[in-house]
């Protein structure tokens, strides 16, 4: 038990082990156990104590029936105060690491383990994490998460590391975000320390997490945090890097999304997934934390948009023509829907400075159209042509979604079921332009038969229409904070458009 506040660590009261074992046993005993966490075990008897009793219950080491475990190696508070004792860490290596499924130290605990085992090492870059964890995997667990919160690399460093070897693969986030406000930094200049990795080492493989640095106090436990959200992603059924992925993005966010308590290091936002802040979101350097949320509810349909393979094989410039032809003239009849569905939106805004934003639009997609007309004659297709091409269900089911949307719902349905087709062009003609500028790149530039539609998508013409929309989307929250009822019916309008986007390219590849 510990005194403990934002400030620090004020004291710690060792429970007896013999209690310790029976509150173990008294969970195992009656409820069915789908993952475990260790956290602060303090001493050598109490970390004995819950190693032997997990072991005994379960079976032994190696039984089929151990669920997975993740073990939190809590040394050191943030604050300084010991959480683990020397001859503690001892017993956690040789009792603990062999029911281990993944253990999760910091710098400071992964430099404290491997001393305690005789490999004693400094960690201070990412070659010395990889190298870190690789030794830490050698000394009993299946997989070893080590943390770099302490450690803020720069975005070159990041991929020297990583383009050198092909076993380490890299993992990146919260795709919006970090494309749109960090590469943008990274590009500009890619020496400044921004970014924290995590390391995960697993079976030979190496993955690392990369994600911006957050300057806030509302850290404190964030480790504790991390440990227990991958554990629960493991009890669902994910495997340790997808458990990882999504346990290292929720701990991310619940700092982003906390409020500052106390006059220390306050805790993070532990509902941020459950509960939206009624109140002004905190931290205007966090950007658009509420089109993150959005996102990140739907991550999984939200990924197999905008990584479609019909964007890889554009990068590429393998895509088929018929495939990119049937595409452009699908997309010039969504066009008419998208004109259509912001007129819808004038008529439905309250103020001239909304209704004005709104008719703006409607005559930048007209004018847009007008351009798609000329890029779409240099492929060979004629007006007559486009005007003639019969809608695929892909396009209409789409339109219609959109519009009926806007007729039924209120305003700021509209303005979901709308960004979904905006933002994710953006995020794509983003993520070509970043990967194409990495040397011996998948994605061709210089004589790819489709850099006219990449340059636009990641031009600054369009990129400023998609801060607009990410603003517009904001602002829908800020000025009218939603319930959670009202911010599932937009996950789900922003849900559905996602997957009719993708639907859309599917139908494109379908012509294979
Ligand atoms: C019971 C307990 N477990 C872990 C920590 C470490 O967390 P932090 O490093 O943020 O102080 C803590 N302070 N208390």
């Amino acid at each position: 038990m510990t005194a403990q506040n934002t400030t620090g660590v004020q004291n710690v009261h060792p429970s007896p082990p013999e209690f310790v074992r029976q509150q173990l046993n008294s969970v195992l005993s009656d409820i069915k156990i789908e993952a475990i966490k260790t956290g602060m075990l303090f001493d050598a008897d109490n970390t004995l104590a819950v190693a032997a009793g997990l072991k005994a219950h379960f079976g032994g080491v190696n039984s089929p029936k151990m669920p997975p475990l993740v073990c939190d190696p809590v040394c050191v508070s943030t604050s300084g105060h010991t959480l683990l004792q020397a001859d503690a860490v001892k017993v956690m290596i040789s009792d603990l690491f062999p029911i281990t499924t993944l253990v999760t130290p910091n710098r400071q605990e992964a430099e404290l383990i491997l001393s305690q085992s005789g490999k004693q090492m400094e960690i201070n870059s990412l070659e010395d994490m990889i190298s870190g964890a690789m030794k830490l995997r050698g000394l009993g667990p299946a997989a070893v998460l080590l943390k770099g919160g302490h450690i803020t690399l720069s975005m070159e460093e990041v991929r020297r590391v990583c383009d050198s070897s092909a076993d380490i693969d890299v993992v990146r986030d919260g795709l919006l975000e970090e494309n749109m406000e960090i590469l943008q930094v990274a590009e500009t200049d890619p020496s400044a320390r921004h970014v924290v990795v995590d390391v995960l080492h697993q079976d030979g493989a190496t993955t690392v997490f990369v994600r911006p640095r957050v300057d806030s106090t509302s850290t404190h436990g964030t480790g504790c945090t991390l440990s227990a959200a991958i554990a629960c992603a493991l009890a669902k059924g994910h495997n340790i890097k997808e458990a990882t992925r999504l346990g290292t993005t929720y701990t991310h966010t619940g700092i982003e999304m906390a409020f500052p308590v106390g006059t220390g290091f306050g805790p993070l936002n532990h509902m941020h997934s459950i509960i939206l802040r009624s109140i002004p979101l905190p931290t205007p350097s966090i950007p658009h934390p509420f089109t993150r949320l959005l996102i990140q509810a739907t991550s999984g349909i939200w990924k197999s948009y905008v990584e479609h393979d019909f964007v890889k094989q554009l990068g590429r410039g393998t895509l088929p023509r018929e495939c990119f032809i049937h595409f452009i003239k699908q997309d010039y009849h969504y066009l008419k829907y998208y004109g259509r569905a912001y007129a819808l939106l004038g008529a439905k805004s309250p103020s001239f400075s909304a209704i004005g934003a709104s008719a703006q639009t409607m005559l930048n997609v007209v004018t847009e159209v007008k351009t798609h007309a000329s890029f779409c004659a240099q492929w060979g297709v004629s007006h007559k042509e486009l005007d003639t091409t019969l809608e695929s269900p892909a396009t209409t089911a789409y339109g219609a979604f959109i519009i009926d949307t806007g007729l039924q719902g209120d305003r700021s349905k509209l303005v979901m079921a709308l960004a979904a087709c905006l933002l994710g062009y953006g995020e794509v003609g983003l993520w070509l332009r970043k990967e194409a500028s990495k040397p011996n790149s998948w994605v061709k530039w210089e004589g790819n038969p489709y850099v006219k539609w990449m340059e636009d998508y990641s031009g600054e013409h369009y990129q400023n229409a998609v801060r607009a929309g990410l603003e517009a989307i904001e602002a829908e929250a800020v000025a009218d904070p939603p319930s959670r009822a009202r911010f599932n019916e937009w996950v789900k309008i922003w849900g559905r458009c996602t997957s009719l986007e993708k639907g859309f390219w599917d139908m494109a590849m379908g012509l294979l």
